[in-house]
């Protein structure tokens, strides 16, 4: 297996079995965004060209790596799972370096993805079918499941390693092979997975990664006629354009996108634990989290001492490069990531929202070189306020106040996206009415809006995603095709 880089610091694309500069050569250079003087890497900026070999690749490799058995398939996602939790201190500071999440985060995140690895690698040996009893006594019904051929992954850089890896696990382990694309943002970090790839021992063109800016690799993979399904996470305008343009040409598709999650907070709420969660979900990753908690909905009866709890807790925040100790937050991923947030403080405050904390761009020896957001925190915002209904990616929590939880559920609703949503109560009523009338794909009890289990369903209602999930059993519906059998 070739090494992965020609020099220090630069990172290859990996097609058919090989660590290959992109056609042109062209880099690009991705920094730390705690500290831009620290460079993690270079990364190729690819090219047409370039996709389609990895296509090519990944395509001609298809046939055999399907008529592998699940088993023979799975011990190599093992042998990948092994590799990574080998190396996972130093993919994870690489994460770290390179998209700004702390280093516990990343470390965590890292390890859940060898569980996905072996959660998948399992799945190698489970059933793939039912039989169905046929009108026919003669006859023998069941169902078989096959693959979709090649498989695009599009990913985006705020779960850099969970995200490529829990498109890919499922995609591979049911027979498809895969060109991935990752964020330009967290390529580097992708490229220490892909490693762990190479080494695990897929057979040549079973797994390939280019990376390059999403207008050419990106919506060239949804146009490509050879590949047949793909599996995209990121923002929703993005996402429906690779959905419509793979729907016209007939291929399958699956789109995991924003939110804009609510938690509500009852009168008979546990209020340390409602301020605990809300801190949790809605800056741990500095906010950048399709599940983050944007939106927190008060009952009037505890909504004084919740505001001064949550606000107290607050100021205990440690802002800094996640790589050090004791830092709970680190930047925003990017500068251009940076800017949206501010600019969408600024709306905030321009829309009539009232700024009770944060609000402005860290500066001082510390944050000088990086891209630091102080958490923020809105009060008496209204449903039609900007900052009530778009996706921030940011620390930035509104707080809305409301008499009942009747109001609490409207509200919560009012938003064109379903992703994740809490509900802190004691009340089993509460509870039921909250899991009956909430449209979102996950909602949480006496826990905060993030927290995903590989093992279960993920996915959004409303403008959230496709309509479809993924991870745990789901990704079987996606990642296959049922083929019903008839034998007499
Ligand atoms: N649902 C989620 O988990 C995520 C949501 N977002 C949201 O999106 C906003 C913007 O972040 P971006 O990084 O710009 O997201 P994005 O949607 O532009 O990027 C996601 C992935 O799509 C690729 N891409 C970009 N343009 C493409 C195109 N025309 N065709 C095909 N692929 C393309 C990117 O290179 C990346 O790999 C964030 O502020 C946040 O609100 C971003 C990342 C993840
Ligand atoms: O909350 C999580 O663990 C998953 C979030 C996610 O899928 C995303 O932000 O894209």
């Amino acid at each position: 297996m070739a090494v992965q880089t020609t020099e220090k610091d630069y990172y290859l694309n990996f097609v058919n079995g090989e660590w290959v500069p992109s056609s042109t050569n062209e880099r690009t250079k991705n920094i730390n965004p705690a500290n831009n003087d620290d460079l993690v890497g270079y990364v190729q900026k690819s090219t047409k060209e370039d996709l389609d070999q990895a296509v090519a690749a990944a395509k001609a490799a298809q046939k055999e790596w399907k008529n592998l058995s699940g088993d023979e398939r799975g011990k190599i996602l093992y042998k990948a799972a092994d590799i990574l939790e080998s190396r996972i201190d130093e993919v994870a500071e690489t994460m770290t370096r390179e998209m700004g999440k702390t280093l516990p985060e990343a470390k965590g995140e890292t390890a859940r993805g060898v569980a996905i690895f072996r959660y998948y690698a399992g799945e190698g040996m489970r059933k793939v079918g039912d039989v169905i009893p046929s009108t026919d006594k003669d006859a023998f019904m069941f169902t078989t499941r096959v693959p979709l051929g090649v498989v695009g992954v599009i990913t985006p850089w705020n779960f850099p390693v969970a995200i490529p890896i829990w498109k890919a696990a499922p995609a591979l382990i049911y027979g498809n092979t895969v060109v991935l694309k990752p964020a330009t943002e967290t390529a580097v970090t992708c490229a220490k997975v892909f490693e762990c790839l190479a080494e695990a021992g897929f057979p040549a063109g079973v797994v390939n990664m280019v990376s390059g800016p999403g207008s050419v690799i990106g919506q060239g993979l949804a146009e490509h006629s050879d590949v047949n399904g793909i599996t995209f996470t990121g923002s929703n305008s993005v996402g429906k354009q690779i959905g419509q343009t793979v729907l016209a040409r007939g291929g399958k598709y699956q789109l995991e996108m924003g939110g804009k999650n609510p938690v509500i907070v009852a009168a008979d709420a546990d209020l340390d634990l409602a301020v605990d969660a809300t801190i949790s979900g809605g800056f741990r990753s500095t906010g950048q989290k399709c599940t983050a908690t944007s939106r927190v909905i008060v009952q009037s009866d505890v909504y004084e001492a919740f505001k001064e709890k949550l606000l107290t807790k607050i100021k205990d925040i440690t802002i800094g490069n996640g790589l050090e100790d004791n830092v709970w937050m680190g930047p925003s991923a990017s500068e251009n990531q940076l800017n949206t947030v501010l600019s969408y403080i600024q709306k905030g405050v321009e829309e009539g929202g009232s700024l009770l904390l944060g609000g402005e761009r860290l500066s001082g020896e510390t944050y000088d070189k990086g891209y630091f957001v102080q958490p923020t925190v809105f009060e008496g915002v209204t449903s039609d306020m900007t900052i009530a209904q778009e996706e921030i990616f940011g620390p930035v929590l509104a707080l809305m106040k409301v008499d009942s939880i009747e109001e609490a559920l409207d509200l919560a609703n009012d938003v064109e996206y379903g992703l994740s949503a809490s509900i802190f109560t004691t009340n089993i009523q509460k509870m039921l009415s909250f899991i009956n009338e909430m449209d979102a794909g996950l909602v949480r009890i006496n826990a905060e809006s993030a927290g995903v289990e590989l093992q279960a369903p993920f996915g959004g209602m409303k403008q959230s995603s496709s309509h479809s999930r993924e991870q745990g059993q789901a990704a079987v519906e996606f990642f296959t095709s049922i083929k019903t059998v008839f034998v007499k």
